[in-house]
């Protein structure tokens, strides 16, 4: 069966998230510091967060003007703030062709206000995911994804601290991940010359084998039972912790083979942009991807996955055994 290549999509999305990651990268080196870490002072990220996404929207917007996006931000606190706002704008105009100005920086973040559902095409963008990560020079990740008529279809990933082989911290970092639906998955450096190599999921079919890849932040995923499930399976070695969806990436790459993300409360709602690409990349890595009940995640109800609870992702092989014990352990939970 032929399927649409979106080869001109993947070339814009592309372009987007290499210039937004440069960006962030930008904003780490000249604006956190010891001293900001220390104060646990969220404005670098902040600087980021609004710049990526005025980056991101302004590319996809000059390309795709009929399209709408679901973003992470909005402008109303910036519109408050006219220094962050300078620098917003500066850093901006730091990785574009075009200048902006200050208004039209607002008014491309402001693109992002689209409210989703199961109709039609859109993108959904995280500038940072994973703001934590990215505020301790970890992992982070600029996550963008084209939804069609509630489904992924596309899925681009800049990782710029995220090394090239997991096994080989101290080697080339830096990742581009990109997605197509019924096209496979691929990565390639930063670098201009990279090109694409196909990736895909671990072959372990033993549980005993393997390890999960969790959050950083505790709060995110149920700990309690993510121990009894990895008793279950007979997992001993320690979880990969990680922010941000580089989870997926290093499923997606077989650097593990389980990413577990276990419902942490009866009201939190996922977004989409903490799943769509990377749900995608994992998928067409050769891998499974479902909630904490089976279900397949649903991106057609709006700017979260309200009908799912949790996310787990697997190699495929591992899927089966994995969903028995969650099933198990949070039989009575969920
Ligand atoms: N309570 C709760 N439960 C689950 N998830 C939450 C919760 N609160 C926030 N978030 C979202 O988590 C995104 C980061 O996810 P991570 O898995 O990378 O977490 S962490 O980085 O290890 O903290 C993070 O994305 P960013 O805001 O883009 O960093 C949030 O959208
Ligand atoms: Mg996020
Ligand atoms: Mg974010
Ligand atoms: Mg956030």
């Amino acid at each position: 069966m032929s399927h649409a290549t979106y080869s001109r999509e993947r070339e814009v999305a592309t372009e987007a998230v290499l210039r937004a990651s440069k960006l962030c990268t930008r904003v780490f080196q000249n604006l956190v510091s010891a001293s900001t870490i220390e104060k646990k002072d969220k404005s670098p990220v902040t600087i980021a967060d609004y710049g990526a996404q005025a980056v991101v929207n302004s590319i996809l917007h000059a390309a795709f003007p009929e399209d709408p996006i679901v973003g992470e931000e909005d402008s109303v606190e910036l519109r408050e703030n006219e220094a962050t706002l300078n620098k917003v704008v500066e850093l901006a105009n730091s990785v574009v062709n075009q200048p902006l100005t200050s208004s039209e920086v607002l008014q491309a973040i402001d693109l992002g206000t689209y409210a989703g559902g199961k109709k039609g095409r859109f993108w959904t963008l995280d500038p940072i995911d994973g703001t934590k990560g990215f505020l301790r020079g970890e992992q982070f990740a600029v996550c963008l994804a084209l939804i069609v008529d509630g489904q992924v279809q596309l899925g681009v990933m800049g990782c710029p601290n995220l090394p090239i082989q997991l096994s080989k911290p101290d080697g080339e970092r830096g990742c581009l991940l990109t997605a197509v639906r019924n096209g496979g998955a691929y990565q390639r450096s930063f670098a201009p010359t990279s090109t694409d190599t196909q990736i895909h999921v671990s072959s372990t079919a033993t549980t005993a084998d393997t390890q999960f890849c969790e959050s950083v932040e505790a709060g995110h995923s149920s700990q309690g039972d993510a121990a009894d499930i990895a008793s279950k399976l007979g997992i001993t070695k320690p979880s990969v912790r990680m922010d941000s969806q580089c989870k997926y990436a290093v499923i997606a790459r077989g650097d593990a083979g389980i990413y577990l993300r276990l419902p942490v409360s009866a009201t939190y709602e996922e977004k989409i942009w903490d799943h769509a690409g990377g749900a995608l990349l994992v998928h067409e890595a050769g891998g499974k991807v479902c909630d904490a009940k089976g279900n397949p995640l649903d991106f057609s109800v709006g700017r979260t996955l309200k009908n799912n609870k949790g996310v787990i992702a697997t190699n495929g092989k591992l899927h089966d055994a994995v969903m028995d014990a969650v099933g198990q352990v949070l039989a009575s939970k969920i």
